[in-house]
This record gives C-alpha cells, sequence and structure tokens, in this order.
C-alpha cells in the first residue's frame, strides 16, 4: 500500500520537475498551482519514507527495528511522515511569489509549528520528525522560491537565507537541541540551516558520486548517511550520549566509509559494529537522518545553476 503511493508521489513530483526544467530559468516568483504544492508535499514525504526504510541505519529506526529509540518504530515513522503532507503543502503554497523575508520565516514557523502538533498527535507525544520538519520546510519553500532555475547550491542558499530571520512568534522552549547547543557549545539544526545547508549538500555529493561509481541505491545512500554522520554535530547524538557518542558516531562512519563504504563485506561489518557500539550507548543519530532526508528530497534538482544557453547569452 505505502509503496503504490510512494510510487505516485515520485511520478507526481516528476512531471513537477520537467515542468520546471521545460520552463527554463525563468527567475524566482514560481506560481503555485495546488498540483505543483501536492507535487512537492509528495516530494517530501516520499523522502521521510526513504530515509526510515533504508537499513541498516546505525542506531537509528530502520526496518529491522526501533534502533535505540524506544518510542518509536518503522510505523511510527510512516505515520508521521504521512501527517505532514498537508504540512509541506501548505508550506510550497505560502511560499509563492515570496522572497525571503521576515514575514515569510513567521508564516513558514507558524506552518511548522502546526506540523509539529501533526506529528505530535499521530505519534503520541514522540519527536519523530521536528527536525525534518525544519530542514524540509525550509528546503521546500526555497524550491518554490528559485523555481525553475533552482539548483542544490541556490536553493539550500535560499532556505539558509529565510531561516537567518528571526520568527518573533517562537515561543520559549527547553529543548534537547536547545540544551545540548549551551552544554556543548554547537549550533545544531540552527546553525546548519543558517550556514544554507553544508551537510545536505555533502549528502547530495555522496549520493550522486557513489551513484556515479556503479554503486547500488541503498550502498549509495547509506554512505550518503555515513558522510554525514562523520562530520554533523548531531544534538540528538549529543543529548543522548554526550561528547563520547558523538565522537563514537563520526570515528565509526568514518571506519565504515575508509573500508570502501557499505557496498563492501568489510564496511557491512564496520556499519554493523557501529550500530552495535550506538545502542550500547543508547545514542541516535536523528539529526543525520533528517541530513539524508533532506538531499533525498532535492534529488533530480541539478547542483549547479545550468549557463544560459549560448543565444540568450549573445542577447544579454
Ligand atoms: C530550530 C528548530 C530545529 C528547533 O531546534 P532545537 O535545537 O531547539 O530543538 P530540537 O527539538 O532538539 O530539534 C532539533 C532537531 O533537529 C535535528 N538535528 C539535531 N542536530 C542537528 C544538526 N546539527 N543539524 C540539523 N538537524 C539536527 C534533530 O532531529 C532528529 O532527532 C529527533 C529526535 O531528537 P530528540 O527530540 O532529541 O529525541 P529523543 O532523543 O528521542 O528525545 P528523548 O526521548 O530522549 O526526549 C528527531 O525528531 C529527528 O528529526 C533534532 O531533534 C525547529 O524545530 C524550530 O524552531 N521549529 C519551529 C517551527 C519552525 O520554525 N519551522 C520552520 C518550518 S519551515
Ligand atoms: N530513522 C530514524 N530513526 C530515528 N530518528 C529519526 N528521525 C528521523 N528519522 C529517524
Amino acid at each position: 500500500m505505502h509503496v503504490d503511493l510512494l510510487e505516485v508521489d515520485l511520478l507526481q513530483a516528476d512531471l513537477l520537475e520537467a515542468r520546471l526544467l521545460e520552463a527554463g530559468p525563468s527567475g524566482a516568483g514560481f506560481p503555485v498551482s495546488n498540483a505543483d504544492a501536492d507535487a512537492i508535499a509528495g516530494r517530501a514525504v516520499a523522502a521521510l519514507v526513504a530515509e526510515a526504510t533504508l537499513t541498516p541505519k546505525p542506531g537509528l529506526v530502520d526496518r529491522r527495528g526501533p534502533g535505540a529509540h524506544a518510542d518509536v518504530e518503522l510505523a511510527t515513522l510512516l505515520a508521521s511522515a504521512e501527517a505532514l503532507r498537508p504540512t509541506f503543502a501548505e508550506i510550497a503554497r505560502a511560499s509563492a511569489g515570496r522572497w525571503p523575508s521576515p514575514e515569510l520565516r513567521e508564516d513558514l514557523a507558524r506552518i511548522g509549528r502546526d506540523g509539529e502538533r501533526r506529528m505530535f498527535a499521530v505519534t503520541g507525544g514522540a519527536n519523530t520528525h521536528r527536525g525534518a520538519i525544519w530542514a524540509l520546510g525550509l528546503l521546500a519553500a526555497a524550491r518554490v522560491l528559485e523555481g525553475a532555475g533552482g539548483s542544490v547550491e541556490t536553493v539550500c542558499a535560499t532556505a539558509g537565507r529565510i531561516a537567518r530571520h528571526a520568527d518573533r512568534f517562537a515561543p520559549p522552549r527547553a529543548t534537547n537541541g536547545a540544551r545540548a547547543c549551551r552544554a556543548y557549545g554547537v549550533s545544531g539544526a540552527r546553525g546548519e540551516a543558517d550556514a544554507g545547508f553544508p551537510h545536505v549538500r555533502l549528502a547530495v555529493a555522496t549520493l550522486r558520486a557513489r551513484r556515479a561509481a556503479g554503486a547500488a541505491e541503498d550502498h549509495a545512500r547509506l554512505d550518503a548517511l555515513l558522510s554525514v554522520m562523520a562530520r554533523l554535530d548531531d544534538t540528538c547524538l549529543l543529548h543522548r550520549g554526550g561528547r563520547r557518542a558523538l565522537r563514537v558516531a563520526r570515528l565509526g562512519a568514518r571506519a565504515v566509509l575508509g573500508t570502501g563504504g557499505a557496498a563492501t563485506a568489510e564496511g557491512q561489518g564496520a556499519l554493523l559494529a557501529l550500530d552495535r557500539r550506538l545502542l550500547a550507548l543508547n545514542a541516535s543519530p536523528g539529526g543525520v537522518a533528517d541530513m539524508l532526508a533532506a538531499a533525498l528530497f532535492l534529488d533530480g534538482v541539478p547542483e549547479h545553476r545550468s549557463p544560459a544557453p549560448l543565444q540568450a547569452q549573445r542577447e544579454m
């Protein structure tokens, strides 16, 4: 059932991407019909489902089980992803014809917080996708703002420009992330967005490099996840297991990649060893998982803005 829905989502999203490419590099202000908004939301939900079902992911929920999460299983993640469909569609509609401004930032934050309520309602209070609502929400808005000419580079930069505006209506919240940022001097999910999502770009680059080298799709996705795990200051790891958990995750991810990645027998062995070490520390790289989902959401978007065709350049 889920696979069918996913295929429909991907088909709609591919049609939207084909239309964006056909339209040529027309710049910002892409008008968003309900069908376009639904296609963007479909792409976001499909990315969350693809991340959730990718197996084996060290410490994380996957097809094998709940990983280090006592309160979340695969069905919870899938229900959470589906519950967020209207949130991503609303974000796409609200972004039509806008530019990065305090007003847009505040509109998205309101929709994002409403999405968090939907998420908590279906998960019984577990935080499955707060980081994903934040990252994919900003990137979905940026895709609309960037329109036909958008690339991974420009979409991530524009998402950063939106994020850097203040949200005057943000209620004070003592979140795990905020506590970890204070305790360990890292910038967390906010810092990642403010910097224009460098780890999402890293995941996209790894994904594409591994595919180009002939890797199977799941291996390319696992290596993209590990490339982020080797570097990200994940506040989910920090709040659960402190600096030790972050270090174990980083060194473990580097060990898998150093042995040739998920496609090799040694890499698979190192990956499962990392999984065991993270489970022993009750540590989960939830923020890393969100970065992979965000990278999958940008699948199909070209890495760089394509240069204007020669004819158009002569007319400039
Ligand atoms: C700006 C916000 C992201 C809030 O951030 P803050 O840091 O204050 O709060 P958190 O609630 O901790 O959310 C941050 C989530 O982001 C993910 N993350 C962590 N590190 C990074 C990183 N370096 N870069 C990017 N993303 C990162 C991570 O999400 C995943 O982990 C979640 C599980 O975490 P946790 O709650 O700690 O869960 P448990 O360990 O299971 O908790 P316990 O059971 O032990 O209590 C999981 O959800 C993954 O998604 C962090 O959790 C933003 O949320 C915000 O301001 N939102 C307001 C609305 C808004 O503006 N929206 C914009 C819409 S476009
Ligand atoms: N697969 C996963 N496991 C645990 N937390 C997550 N947050 C987002 N995806 C996750």
